[in-house]
C-alpha cells in the first residue's frame, strides 16, 4: 500500500512485489490483463517462481541490514489458487515452502465498499466481487496459523492513523527480528 513506503523511510528498506519485468512477471501480467490463458496450476507455479527468482536479492539485502516490505507475497498466492476450483490448500502452499518467512504479516482490512469508494476494480482477471469475497474468506482461513505473525490493520481509518499502525507494529518487528536467524515459509507443515 502507498501508505508503506512512507512509514519504513528511516529504515534501510527495500519494496517487493509481483515484479512484472522479468519473463516469468510477463507471462503473469499478460495473463492478468486477459491477454492469454494459462491452465490454472502453471499459473499458480509462475506465481510462485516469481517469488523464488527474487529470492537472491531478497536475501543479499537482508544480509546487508535492510529491512524488506513485501506486497501480497505467497500469501496471496494461496489465497487465489484456492479458491479456483478443485485446488486445496496444502497443495497450493508447497511451491512456496521454504521462502524466507516473513517476521510480520499485516492484513490492511477494509471493508468493500470503503475500498470500492477509493479506487474500485480495474479489469484484471480476478477483479470481480464474487471471487475477491471467497478470497477475504481464505485470508482469515490462513490468518488462524499460529506459526505466524498475523496482524490485522484497520484500513477503513484515516490515512494517518492506518500510517501509525503499521509503523508501530513495524518497529516493534523489526527489533524483535534483530539477531534473530531468517526462517523458511511453512517449513514445519505436517
Ligand atoms: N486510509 C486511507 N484513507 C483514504 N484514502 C486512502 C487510504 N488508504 C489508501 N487510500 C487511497 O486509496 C487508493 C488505493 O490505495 P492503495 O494503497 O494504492 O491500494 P492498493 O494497494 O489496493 O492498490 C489510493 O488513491 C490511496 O491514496
Ligand atoms: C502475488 C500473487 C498475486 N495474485 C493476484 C492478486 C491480484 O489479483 C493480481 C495482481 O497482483 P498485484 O499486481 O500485486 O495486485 P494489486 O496491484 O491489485 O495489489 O494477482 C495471485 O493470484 N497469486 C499470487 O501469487
Amino acid at each position: 500500500m502507498a501508505q508503506c513506503a512512507g512509514t519504513i523511510k528511516n529504515v534501510g528498506r527495500s519494496a517487493i512485489h509481483l515484479e512484472r519485468t522479468t519473463e516469468i512477471g510477463q507471462l503473469i501480467g499478460s495473463y492478468l490483463e486477459k491477454k492469454s490463458d494459462l491452465e490454472d496450476h502453471t499459473i499458480h507455479l509462475l506465481f510462485s517462481a516469481n517469488r523464488w527468482e527474487q529470492v537472491p536479492t531478497m536475501k543479499e539485502k537482508l544480509r546487508s541490514g535492510i529491512t524488506l516490505v513485501v506486497d501480497r507475497y505467497a500469501f496471496s498466492g494461496v489465497a487465489f489458487t484456492s479458491c479456483k476450483e478443485n485446488f486445496d490448500l496444502h497443495w497450493c502452499k508447497q511451491a512456496d515452502v521454504g521462502l524466507p518467512k516473513p517476521d510480520l504479516i499485516l492484513f490492511l482490512k477494509v471493508n468493500p465498499e470503503v475500498a470500492a469508494a477509493r479506487g474500485g476494480f480495474g479489469n484484471e482477471r480476478y477483479e470481480t466481487n464474487y471471487f475477491q469475497e471467497k478470497v477475504l474468506k481464505r485470508y482469515f482461513e490462513l490468518m488462524e496459523d499460529k506459526s505466524l505473525n498475523w496482524k490485522v490493520i484497520d484500513a477503513s481509518e484515516k490515512m494517518e492513523n492506518v500510517h501509525k499502525n503499521i509503523k508501530d507494529l513495524s518497529e516493534k518487528a523489526i527489533q524483535d527480528a534483530k539477531d534473530q536467524p531468517l526462517g523458511k515459509l511453512w517449513e514445519e507443515d505436517p
